[in-house]
């Protein structure tokens, strides 16, 4: 007769492995010990010795294993850039299947209450109060708190973490509208929030914005929403690329409107709330549900939303939004919005909403330029001063080659201050020119992937000599469409924007015209040395 199978214990999250006989936690700091040495060659001795080589295993069971960061900072930098090799490796040299799940977290105190505990282990009693979060639990139990605070799951994306502060933000305000409490906030916004040590909410105000050309006049429209009881422009829409300041800008007139006069009713909503509570109010049936959503957004006297190319293609909530904009403009409410392009370029928005949106005015914030991204970096420098390092010091040189190097968005340079100054904060090393360049080569500010679509647009209309707005034009005369169709072929290569996305900065086109321009330029390049010469020369002056 078949021996019984002893589930229970197969699925206890204590059982030993059924390979190795090796309890939990002692397989993992074995598989750690394997995973630590191939992560020196996966990411480089620099970037391990500062990073994924601080953590070690706090706690393991049969289904997870929890990795402990010396800092918070660290654990979040790791999750966010190096989590995807850690958890690579992990499979590689775990040998249970499906491999556990692992946990990033930092500890609250030098010797974890967990670490401790398993030190003090009973063999055979289990630690169900210490155990790493199940599969697929979320952020960790806040009732937990002798636990390692877990900074965020597995299926956190970095893009999602770049864009969590403003998220939790937006998402606190359309919960509830009281200000930024803790109330629903989850273990990893808290993380974020003390990671920058306010919460958008407080530092998106004017008082924090440097203005320069690029955004001059979206400045000035914003001041004067903020200042004016009756609205001048109705609707006012924002637009610009992500990342350019936007959002701050919102929350500022937000925050201005409210102090000079708090009587005044300010919501402010991303556009995905907006559809979520739209269609939850339509499938909640009632009269009442729809009534009430309607009306928390026609009460208010100034109704801003932010991610407003978001509704594009969803044509019930765009025709609410259509009907609540009308209203509230009709009412001589006013109404703000930021988009992160022209209404007109916003797909599958319909005609009515793009027209009327465009009704009232339409500004754009443009690229920071050298001097404003410098500008920038002083008053985060400032910051840091007032808020958290009195004494930091960043040589001229440096700050300049910050600024330099760091060309797209405000936001990306925002991230990098706080890479260098956070390294230097914790490894205790002061910021010089050569430790930036060090930062920053080994992080998503490498040259390559900062190049934007304009800057390819210009580089190959300057090498096959036609003018740049032949880019976007309608043309399609050899000699105009072949080299349109090389920047094509360049974007999709040297950048991480989308078919779709590159389309579009080309005239509005077609994902598959695109595609199409990729294989051609593909297949040329391999028949023909001259324009495969001609191509690599655009790429090398491009890659600097
Ligand atoms: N002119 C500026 N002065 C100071 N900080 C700025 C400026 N522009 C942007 N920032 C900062 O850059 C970061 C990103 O800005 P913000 O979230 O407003 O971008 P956004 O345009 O709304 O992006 P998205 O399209 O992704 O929503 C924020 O921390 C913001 O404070």
């Amino acid at each position: 007769m078949p021996k019984k199978r002893n589930t229970d214990i197969l699925s206890s999250p204590d059982a030993p492995n059924m390979f190795t006989g090796e309890a939990p936690l002692e397989s993992a700091h074995k598989v750690w010990a394997k995973v630590d040495k191939e992560l020196i060659y996966a990411l480089g001795p620099n970037v391990h010795r500062s990073w994924t080589g601080r953590l070690s295993v706090s706690d393991a069971c049969a289904f997870s294993v929890n990795l402990t960061a010396p800092t918070r900072f660290i654990a979040s930098k790791i999750e966010t850039q190096y989590f995807d090799d850690v958890q690579r490796l992990w499979a590689k040299h775990d040998v249970v299947a499906p491999p556990r799940q692992i946990t990033i977290s930092r500890p609250v105190s030098h010797m974890t209450p967990s670490a401790s505990s398993l030190k003090n282990r009973q063999p055979g009693k289990a630690l169900a109060s210490h155990r790493p979060p199940a599969l697929g639990a979320s952020k960790i139990d806040a009732s937990e708190n002798t636990q390692p605070k877990a900074t965020t799951t597995r299926y956190r994306t970095k893009a999602s973490f770049e864009r969590s502060d403003r998220e939790m933000a937006l998402n606190n305000t359309a919960v509830s509208d009281t200000p930024f409490g803790d109330t629903g906030a989850s273990a990893f916004d808290g993380t974020a929030r003390a990671r920058m040590g306010e919460s958008p909410r407080q530092r998106f105000t004017f008082d924090n914005f440097v203005v320069g050309a690029p955004n001059e006049f979206a400045f000035a429209v914003a001041r004067q929403i903020a200042s004016l009881d009756e609205p001048q422009y109705n609707p006012v829409v924002l637009h610009g690329a992500n990342g350019i300041g936007k959002t701050h800008l919102l929350y500022a007139v937000q925050n201005a409107v409210e102090a000079s006069d708090p009587t005044r009713r300010v919501k402010l909503i991303s556009s995905e709330k907006f559809v979520n509570a739209f269609v939850s109010s339509v499938r909640g049936g009632g009269r009442d549900e729809i009534e009430a959503f309607k009306s928390s957004l026609r009460d208010v006297d100034v109704l801003i939303i932010d991610d407003a190319h978001f509704i594009a293609d969803k044509p019930g909530s765009q025709e609410e939004l259509l009907h609540t904009l009308i209203s509230l403009v009709g009412e001589g409410r006013q109404v703000l919005i930021a988009a992160d392009r022209h209404p007109d370029l916003i797909e599958k928005a319909s005609d009515r909403l793009k027209s009327y949106l465009c009704s009232g005015l339409v500004c754009k914030i443009s690229a920071a330029d050298y001097e404003l991204r410098l500008r920038i970096l002083d008053r985060l420098i400032a910051r840091r001063r007032e808020t958290a390092n009195a004494t930091l010091a960043i040589p001229q040189n440096a700050r300049d080659h910050l600024a330099a190097r760091i060309n797209a968005t405000p936001r990306d340079l925002e991230g990098a201050f706080n890479q260098v100054v956070a390294q230097s904060e914790l490894l205790g090393t002061p910021i010089t020119l050569e430790t930036i360049q060090e930062t920053l080569s080994d992080s998503r500010y490498s040259k390559g992937m900062r190049l934007t679509v304009d800057k390819i647009q210009r580089a190959v209309a300057e090498e096959f000599g036609i003018a740049l707005n032949d880019m976007t034009s309608k043309r399609r005369a050899r000699d105009i469409a072949r080299p349109r169709q090389v920047a094509m072929y360049l974007c999709k290569k040297l950048t991480k924007r989308s078919l779709p996305d590159i389309g579009r900065r080309f005239g509005g086109r077609d994902h598959t015209t695109v595609m199409h321009a990729v294989k051609r330029v593909d297949s040329l390049r391999a028949e023909d040395s001259v324009f495969n010469s001609r191509v690599s020369a655009v790429e090398t002056t491009l890659k600097g």
